[in-house]
């Protein structure tokens, strides 16, 4: 009920006065409807299905012509007719534009919703993505989003549905107000037993939310991996999952529209033996005029539909309710998971680029666990220099660097940036919009070549953009392709080789300028001929940034001016290249070996 409160509160933030303005039109209908129903009885009057007399006593109506007469309005058939008219059409016309006004209302709101949420998703620290499925949030920004803002319009239609019972029971009341105590009897009765149906709807709707989070999970990890899948041929097991989750998917919305049928119809015969019960009391034992007893079938049928709207509105409202919930933990965890210098807004301001340093560094990914991934880590990277990070596999070469960028936070220890200084919280977009990163898998984005290089630098010229791609040996490719830098490279650039998307990738962190360039096993699927070509480049920029490699091939650091070298988590030797190739002994003199074949 709270995350309700919740929703509700944020929607009346969004959508302020058209909120109010659309309550007065709903009311107005509402008038509206009333008045045409209840000159349903005049009309019936003039036709002589009822007497005139009986029309009289009846006082709601007898106010309305009273007043009509007082105004000099004939009360004749085709005036009637007219009213009735005009009363219903102009009650159709409101409706319309209440019906778009609400739809742009609700549109308006999930967009505010979506966006605040995609914001706070992308400014979570980098251990937030982490822990979590990805895919959970696509789920969450497409089917909880719908389910919270379909939820949200109900329940404000619940608000005004009570709103609209009250002055309904208010005429009944006025009519007949022992039948209407017996309605309200009999409808809050009914609405005790329909508390079954409102555990059954939380239950089914948190069940649509497993079901719809395994259903996204399922369909990103399978085309995620869609190359295996093909070349080992498991498309079977594949198709029998999603079969299943399909099949599960179905069963539980027929379970849902099952249980809201039952509670609709069991509501339906409570009120056929309720109008059935009145009709013989009214004129077996209270021997009420066919007059009286068409007025009491009115009210009743004019009340009872209200009870059940409301009625089936709860089930579907307690239905949304796992949507509520899902919506409000993800937020409550990325806002506990801010990365620092989001929370400020950012700093546009670079620090000044130069060395990093780490003092006694420890950290862990899991803090109930027992192994650290970083162990006391001392560590000098001077500025404008090449360091180059080297390891078996595991050995905390990524987490390293993932430190060194400000995307993980020490346990212990503390990292300093630039003149020596700890890195204030709002530097760190600063920091990283000083960093030019190319990982171990190169990510591109399903676009041209050119509007990919141009994501780091929206103003670069093309002259820019082929000395970059000169820079990563890309440009001969790049211009041998169709449509040159206006191809279109796929999905992740799969239509490139592995090497190919290095390199552009490459290309787009040289275009940023970065005061430090971080390479990630950045050259281990190209040839030896573009490597060494790379190399060279690299080379060029030793004394105009600081270069941080991690490098499995031993070849490609061989110009770095320090060498790195982890062990489990730890720094077990570190000095030139040349210094740690010439000791007999070592993990680096290991490696090499393994590497030369010695
Ligand atoms: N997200 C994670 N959650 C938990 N443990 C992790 C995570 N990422 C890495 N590790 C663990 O941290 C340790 C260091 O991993 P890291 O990726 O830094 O090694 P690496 O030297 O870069 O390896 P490689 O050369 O294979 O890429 C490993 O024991 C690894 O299992």
């Amino acid at each position: 009920m709270k995350d309700l409160l919740y929703f509700v509160r944020r929607f009346y933030q969004v959508s302020g006065f058209k909120l109010f303005f659309t309550l007065v039109m709903t009311f107005i209908i509402s008038c509206l409807d009333g008045i045409g129903i209840y000159f349903i009885i005049p009309l019936l009057g003039s036709i002589q299905v009822i007497g005139m007399q009986s029309v009289n006593q009846i006082p709601v109506v007898s106010s309305m012509l009273a007043y009509m007469q007082s105004l000099h309005f004939p009360v004749h058939l085709p005036v009637i007719l007219a009213i009735y008219v005009v009363v219903v059409g102009g009650q159709a016309i409101l409706q319309k534009q209440q019906t778009v006004m609400n739809a742009s209302m609700m549109q308006a709101y999930i967009r505010t919703l979506r966006n605040e949420l995609y914001r706070g998703l992308l400014s979570a620290k980098w251990e937030f993505y982490l822990s979590r499925r990805k895919s959970d949030f696509n789920q969450v920004l497409a089917d909880e989003m719908e389910r919270v803002t379909y939820a949200v319009g109900l329940s404000i239609q619940m608000v005004l549905s009570f709103a609209f019972t009250a002055i309904q029971i208010g005429l009944a009341c006025w009519i007949s107000p022992l039948l209407t105590a017996v309605v309200l009897l009999f409808g809050g009765l009914l609405a005790l037993f329909s508390r079954k149906f409102m555990h059954q709807s939380k239950r089914l709707g948190e069940k649509t939310t497993e079901l719809s989070q395994k259903y996204y999970a399922g369909i990103y990890d399978h085309f995620s991996g869609i190359k295996d899948i093909k070349s080992n041929q498991l498309e079977q097991p594949h198709i029998y999952w999603f079969n299943q989750i399909s099949r599960n998917m179905e069963n539980n919305a027929i379970q849902m529209i099952k249980m809201n049928t039952t509670s609709q119809l069991i509501y339906k015969l409570a009120s056929l033996v309720l109008i059935a019960g009145f009709v013989y009391l009214a004129l077996n034992v209270f021997y009420t005029s066919p007059e009286q007893l068409i007025v009491t079938v009115l009210i009743l049928s004019r009340l009872w539909p209200r009870f059940v709207g409301i009625q089936n509105n709860f089930e579907q409202l307690y239905a949304s309710f796992s949507a509520f919930r899902t919506v409000r933990e993800l937020q409550a965890d990325y806002a506990e998971q801010k990365e620092p210098g989001h929370s400020h807004g950012g700093s546009s301001g670079r620090p000044e680029p130069g060395a990093i340093q780490c003092t006694n560094v420890y950290y862990r990914y899991n803090s109930n666990d027992s192994h650290y991934a970083l162990k006391a880590i001392n560590l000098y990277i001077p500025a404008k220099k090449m360091t180059a990070i080297v390891g078996k596999s595991g050995a905390g070469k990524s987490t390293l660097v993932d430190l060194l960028m400000g995307l993980i936070h020490p346990e212990s220890g503390q990292v300093y940036y630039a003149g020596g200084s700890l890195l204030e919280e709002q530097q760190l977009l600063a920091l990283r919009s000083a960093i030019g990163y190319v990982p171990q898998d190169p990510f591109l984005f399903h676009d041209s070549i050119r509007e990919n290089l141009k994501l780091v630098d929206p103003y670069a010229t093309d002259r820019e953009l082929w000395e970059a791609l000169r820079f990563s040996a890309s440009e001969e490719f790049v211009r041998n392709l169709p449509d040159g830098l206006d191809t279109v490279i796929g999905d992740r650039g799969i239509r490139l080789s592995g090497g190919e998307r290095q390199r552009i990738v490459l290309a787009r962190a040289i275009l940023k300028k970065p005061a430090i360039l971080v390479l990630d096993e950045a050259t281990s699927a190209l040839d030896s001929e573009n490597e060494r070509r790379i190399q060279a480049a690299l080379d060029g920029l030793k004394g105009q940034m600081t270069i941080i490699v991690i490098a499995h091939r031993l070849s490609t650091i061989r110009h770095a001016d320090q060498v790195i070298v982890l062990e489990k988590g730890e720094i077990i030797q570190q000095g030139g290249y040349e210094q740690l190739a010439q000791e007999s002994k070592g993990v680096f003199k290991q490696l090499l070996n393994y590497q030369t074949g010695a």
